[in-house]
Protein backbone atom coordinates (compact mmCIF):
# COMPACT_ATOMS: atom_id res chain seq x y z
CA UNK A 1 0.00 0.00 0.00
CA UNK A 2 1.42 3.60 -0.96
CA UNK A 3 2.85 5.57 1.86
CA UNK A 4 0.19 8.40 2.83
CA UNK A 5 1.84 11.71 2.89
CA UNK A 6 1.42 14.25 6.21
CA UNK A 7 -0.89 16.51 6.82
CA UNK A 8 1.10 19.25 6.47
CA UNK A 9 2.92 17.90 3.33
CA UNK A 10 -0.91 17.48 1.98
CA UNK A 11 -1.52 20.90 2.95
CA UNK A 12 1.95 22.33 1.03
CA UNK A 13 0.44 20.58 -2.12
CA UNK A 14 -3.29 22.22 -1.68
CA UNK A 15 -1.47 25.43 -1.42
CA UNK A 16 0.87 24.39 -5.03
CA UNK A 17 -2.04 23.75 -6.51
CA UNK A 18 -3.86 27.16 -5.58
CA UNK A 19 -1.68 28.91 -6.10
CA UNK A 20 -1.12 27.67 -9.49
CA UNK A 21 -4.50 28.36 -10.53
CA UNK A 22 -4.67 31.80 -9.43
CA UNK A 23 -1.66 32.17 -11.16
CA UNK A 24 -3.48 30.63 -14.52
CA UNK A 25 -6.31 33.04 -13.55
CA UNK A 26 -4.60 36.56 -13.64
CA UNK A 27 -2.52 35.40 -16.56
CA UNK A 28 -4.65 33.72 -18.97
CA UNK A 29 -7.92 35.06 -18.39
CA UNK A 30 -9.57 38.23 -19.80
CA UNK A 31 -11.84 38.94 -17.53
CA UNK A 32 -9.92 38.40 -14.27
CA UNK A 33 -6.88 40.25 -15.70
CA UNK A 34 -9.64 43.18 -16.13
CA UNK A 35 -10.88 43.27 -12.57
CA UNK A 36 -6.75 42.61 -11.68
CA UNK A 37 -6.20 46.01 -13.29
CA UNK A 38 -9.40 47.97 -11.50
CA UNK A 39 -7.65 46.46 -8.78
CA UNK A 40 -4.86 48.12 -8.67
CA UNK A 41 -6.14 51.67 -9.84
CA UNK A 42 -8.66 51.50 -6.55
CA UNK A 43 -5.35 50.78 -4.43
CA UNK A 44 -3.35 53.79 -5.97
CA UNK A 45 -6.40 55.58 -5.27
CA UNK A 46 -7.45 54.39 -2.12
CA UNK A 47 -3.85 55.57 -1.05
CA UNK A 48 -4.33 59.48 -3.49
CA UNK A 49 -7.35 59.66 -0.75
CA UNK A 50 -5.70 58.17 1.88
CA UNK A 51 -9.01 56.28 2.73
CA UNK A 52 -9.70 55.28 5.92
CA UNK A 53 -8.64 51.66 7.43
CA UNK A 54 -12.24 50.55 8.16
CA UNK A 55 -12.63 51.95 3.59
CA UNK A 56 -9.61 49.79 3.29
CA UNK A 57 -10.90 46.89 4.70
CA UNK A 58 -13.61 46.78 2.82
CA UNK A 59 -12.14 47.71 -0.64
CA UNK A 60 -9.84 44.58 0.01
CA UNK A 61 -12.31 42.65 0.63
CA UNK A 62 -14.69 43.80 -2.47
CA UNK A 63 -11.64 43.68 -4.87
CA UNK A 64 -10.80 39.61 -3.65
CA UNK A 65 -14.22 38.47 -3.69
CA UNK A 66 -14.77 39.78 -7.23
CA UNK A 67 -11.95 38.12 -8.30
CA UNK A 68 -12.62 34.83 -6.77
CA UNK A 69 -15.88 35.03 -8.49
CA UNK A 70 -14.58 35.82 -11.51
CA UNK A 71 -12.09 32.52 -10.76
CA UNK A 72 -15.31 30.74 -9.96
CA UNK A 73 -16.93 31.29 -13.27
CA UNK A 74 -14.44 31.11 -15.27
CA UNK A 75 -14.65 27.44 -13.33
CA UNK A 76 -18.12 26.74 -14.10
CA UNK A 77 -17.41 28.04 -17.55
CA UNK A 78 -14.50 25.25 -18.14
CA UNK A 79 -16.70 22.54 -16.38
CA UNK A 80 -19.74 23.25 -19.07
CA UNK A 81 -17.24 23.54 -22.35
CA UNK A 82 -15.93 20.24 -20.95
CA UNK A 83 -19.06 17.95 -20.15
CA UNK A 84 -20.77 19.41 -23.00
CA UNK A 85 -18.58 21.14 -25.84
CA UNK A 86 -22.03 21.56 -28.20
CA UNK A 87 -24.88 24.41 -28.29
CA UNK A 88 -27.42 23.42 -25.49
CA UNK A 89 -29.91 25.60 -24.12
CA UNK A 90 -29.30 23.81 -20.47
CA UNK A 91 -25.28 25.00 -20.80
CA UNK A 92 -26.19 28.22 -21.90
CA UNK A 93 -28.37 29.01 -19.25
CA UNK A 94 -25.86 27.46 -16.36
CA UNK A 95 -23.38 30.12 -17.81
CA UNK A 96 -25.79 32.82 -17.82
CA UNK A 97 -27.01 32.07 -14.43
CA UNK A 98 -22.81 31.59 -13.57
CA UNK A 99 -22.18 35.03 -15.11
CA UNK A 100 -25.12 36.83 -13.29
CA UNK A 101 -23.84 35.75 -10.20
CA UNK A 102 -20.75 37.77 -10.94
CA UNK A 103 -22.48 40.67 -12.14
CA UNK A 104 -24.60 41.21 -9.30
CA UNK A 105 -21.78 41.92 -7.18
CA UNK A 106 -19.81 43.97 -9.97
CA UNK A 107 -23.11 46.22 -9.29
CA UNK A 108 -22.41 45.38 -5.23
CA UNK A 109 -18.40 46.85 -5.74
CA UNK A 110 -19.57 49.77 -8.05
CA UNK A 111 -21.90 50.96 -5.24
CA UNK A 112 -19.28 50.17 -2.33
CA UNK A 113 -16.46 52.04 -5.05
CA UNK A 114 -19.37 55.56 -5.02
CA UNK A 115 -19.93 54.89 -1.67
CA UNK A 116 -16.20 55.49 -0.90
CA UNK A 117 -14.72 57.74 -3.56
CA UNK A 118 -17.72 60.28 -4.35
CA UNK A 119 -17.31 62.13 -0.79
CA UNK A 120 -13.93 62.33 -1.49
CA UNK A 121 -14.08 63.87 -4.79
CA UNK A 122 -16.55 66.26 -4.97
N1 LIG B 1 -22.40 25.39 -25.27
C1 LIG B 1 -23.25 26.42 -25.20
N2 LIG B 1 -24.58 26.20 -25.36
C2 LIG B 1 -25.45 27.23 -25.29
N3 LIG B 1 -25.12 28.52 -25.06
C3 LIG B 1 -23.82 28.79 -24.87
C4 LIG B 1 -22.81 27.77 -24.94
N4 LIG B 1 -21.61 28.33 -24.74
C5 LIG B 1 -21.85 29.62 -24.53
N5 LIG B 1 -23.16 29.92 -24.60
C6 LIG B 1 -23.78 31.25 -24.41
O1 LIG B 1 -22.79 32.24 -24.68
C7 LIG B 1 -22.52 33.00 -23.49
C8 LIG B 1 -21.03 33.28 -23.40
O2 LIG B 1 -20.36 32.06 -23.19
P1 LIG B 1 -18.79 31.96 -23.08
O3 LIG B 1 -18.44 30.57 -22.68
O4 LIG B 1 -18.17 32.46 -24.34
O5 LIG B 1 -18.53 32.91 -21.86
P2 LIG B 1 -17.92 34.36 -21.77
O6 LIG B 1 -18.77 35.14 -20.84
O7 LIG B 1 -17.65 34.91 -23.13
O8 LIG B 1 -16.62 33.98 -20.99
P3 LIG B 1 -15.08 34.24 -21.26
O9 LIG B 1 -14.97 35.56 -21.99
O10 LIG B 1 -14.53 34.27 -19.87
O11 LIG B 1 -14.64 33.05 -22.04
C9 LIG B 1 -23.05 32.17 -22.33
O12 LIG B 1 -23.41 32.95 -21.22
C10 LIG B 1 -24.25 31.46 -22.98
O13 LIG B 1 -25.38 32.32 -23.00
Amino acid sequence: MPKKDSFLINRLKSVTYAFKGAFILVSTEASIKVQFCIGIIMTVAGFYFEISTTEWLIQIGTIGLIMALEGINTAIEEIANFIHPEYHKKIGLIKDIAAGAVFIFAITAIIIGCIIYIPKIF
